[in-house]
């Protein structure tokens, strides 16, 4: 029996999120950014190595669709991204000691079950591991194996952050889902090409109907 892993998933404050994506959306930044995170969640409920999801969020706009999906919810103390990670693994390890932890980014509307598989099976052969993002500045995954501190370093030029770190990047051929994070329009029509999640496309196909 492979490892089984509990991700922790963090969701900003729907009025702070997404504001790279402002001028694109308008009044709808909040919808796609919901729809962005249940697509991640659903697809991370997907997965056979993910034994449950964790939602670290302050919003109830956003703690109300994903409890919905089947991720549990743990409440944000608001003092930052990897603070908010700790308080989800804190949780995870309570509920779950011998899983695996790991943090995955709110934001992969093209995730697919089977390629965050792959990443997760890769992670498993190191004590701390991470995924950098499609343009090697940021990280989307970060893990550790039971007994591991977990120690996220995630904002800004993350990817060197975990490097510095220690933990091992892993170069997994077909994972492109896992590393494709939607900050900005480019982002998004990159997501639009790998494939989006239906409450992303949904989302999508009425704020642009021609995409
Ligand atoms: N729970 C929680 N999640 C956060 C926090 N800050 C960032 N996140 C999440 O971390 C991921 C990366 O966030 P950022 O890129 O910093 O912010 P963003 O809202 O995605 O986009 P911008 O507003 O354009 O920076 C997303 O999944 C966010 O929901 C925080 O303080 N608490
Ligand atoms: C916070 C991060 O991501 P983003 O690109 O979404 O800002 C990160 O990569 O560490």
């Amino acid at each position: 029996m492979s490892i089984r892993w509990s991700l922790v998933i963090p969701v900003k404050t729907l009025v702070a999120a997404k504001t790279r994506l402002a001028a694109a959306t308008g009044p709808h930044r909040t919808r796609l950014a919901v729809a962005v995170a249940c697509d991640t969640v659903a697809a991370a409920l997907s997965c056979p190595r993910v034994a449950r999801v964790i939602v670290v969020t302050a919003d109830p706009a956003a703690a109300g669709p994903l409890a919905g999906l089947g991720a549990e919810v743990v409440h944000d103390p608001d003092r930052g991204l990897n603070t908010a990670l700790r308080t989800g693994a804190a949780h995870a390890v309570r509920v779950a000691p011998g899983d695996a932890v790991g943090a995955l980014q709110a934001d992969l509307p093209a995730l697919r079950p089977a390629e965050l598989g792959l990443a997760l099976k890769a992670a498993a052969e190191f004590d701390q591991a991470f995924v950098p993002d499609a343009l090697d500045v940021g990280t989307t995954f970060y893990g550790v194996l039971p007994g591991t501190p977990f120690t996220p370093r995630f904002g800004g030029e993350s990817r060197a952050k975990h490097l510095a770190a220690g933990a091992k990047e892993l170069a997994v051929p077909g994972i492109d889902s896992v590393r494709r994070d939607v900050d900005t329009p480019n982002d998004l029509r990159a997501a639009v090409a790998l494939g989006l999640g239906r409450h992303t496309a949904a989302v999508v196909r009425e704020l642009w109907p021609d995409t």
